[in-house]
């Protein structure tokens, strides 16, 4: 997915005044936007985040995920290393949309798990696409990330257009008891490298 720059301001927050650079992708019109801190294009590896819009957990302090938590932990990871970037991008519900996540929820309340609701509903467990980071980052000068994630299909998705992920950085945060079961079953079920129980290590 190629994208179109578009423009770029200021945006201060609570942990640092970052710069908000706008994007455009060029077949379907989808807007994203990439944070980023510091000096980020003298070829040095970036501490990255590629973040998945959440609507209900960025914004609505929902707790049945992870995603806020992940967000707001990114966002000071990279204020404290005072260099970085984070790539907002607007896959809402792993790429269904945000009515059809209310849907996945509903099937969820009812017992299904996080796959299963979306298979039910007759999409495939994961619809993301990376491919509209390839242009983001080059738009920026950025070619080597540090890259907080726990999937291991971000890291090989990015890999696959020639972004060279040097480190993986876990981003374990805010675990509760309404995303206990959303957490296992991304580690069952989608791959995820989490630590689903209290002494163990993640899978890697
Ligand atoms: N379809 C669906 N999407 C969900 C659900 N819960 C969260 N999401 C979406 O999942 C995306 C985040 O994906 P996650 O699987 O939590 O994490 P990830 O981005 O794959 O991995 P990390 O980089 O480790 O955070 C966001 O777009 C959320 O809106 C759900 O139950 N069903
Ligand atoms: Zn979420």
């Amino acid at each position: 997915m190629s994208v179109r720059f578009i423009e770029t301001c200021r945006l201060p927050t609570p942990f640092a005044e970052f710069e908000m650079h706008g994007f455009e992708e060029t077949e379907t019109g989808q807007e994203h936007v990439v944070l980023s801190l510091g000096d980020i294009s003298n070829g040095e590896p970036v501490l990255a985040r590629t973040h998945s819009e959440c609507l209900t957990g960025d914004a609505l302090f929902s707790m049945r995920c992870d995603c806020g938590y992940q967000l707001e932990e990114a966002l000071k990871s990279i204020a404290d290393e005072g260099r970085g970037i984070l790539l907002y991008l607007r896959q809402e519900g792993r790429g269904i949309g945000l009515l059809n996540k209310i849907r996945a929820y509903h099937l969820q309340d009812r017992g299904a798990d996080t796959v299963e609701a979306n298979e039910r509903l007759g999409f495939a467990a994961d619809l993301r696409d990376y491919s509209m980071c390839k242009g983001m980052l080059e738009h920026l000068g950025v070619s080597k990330l540090k890259l907080m994630t726990n999937n291991p299909r971000k890291v090989k998705a990015l890999g696959d257009f020639g972004v060279e992920v040097v480190t993986r950085v876990p981003l374990q945060v805010g675990k509760n008891p309404h995303n206990e079961g959303y957490l296992s079953t991304k580690a069952d079920k989608l791959g995820h490298w989490l630590k689903t129980h209290q002494d163990d290590e993640p899978q890697e």
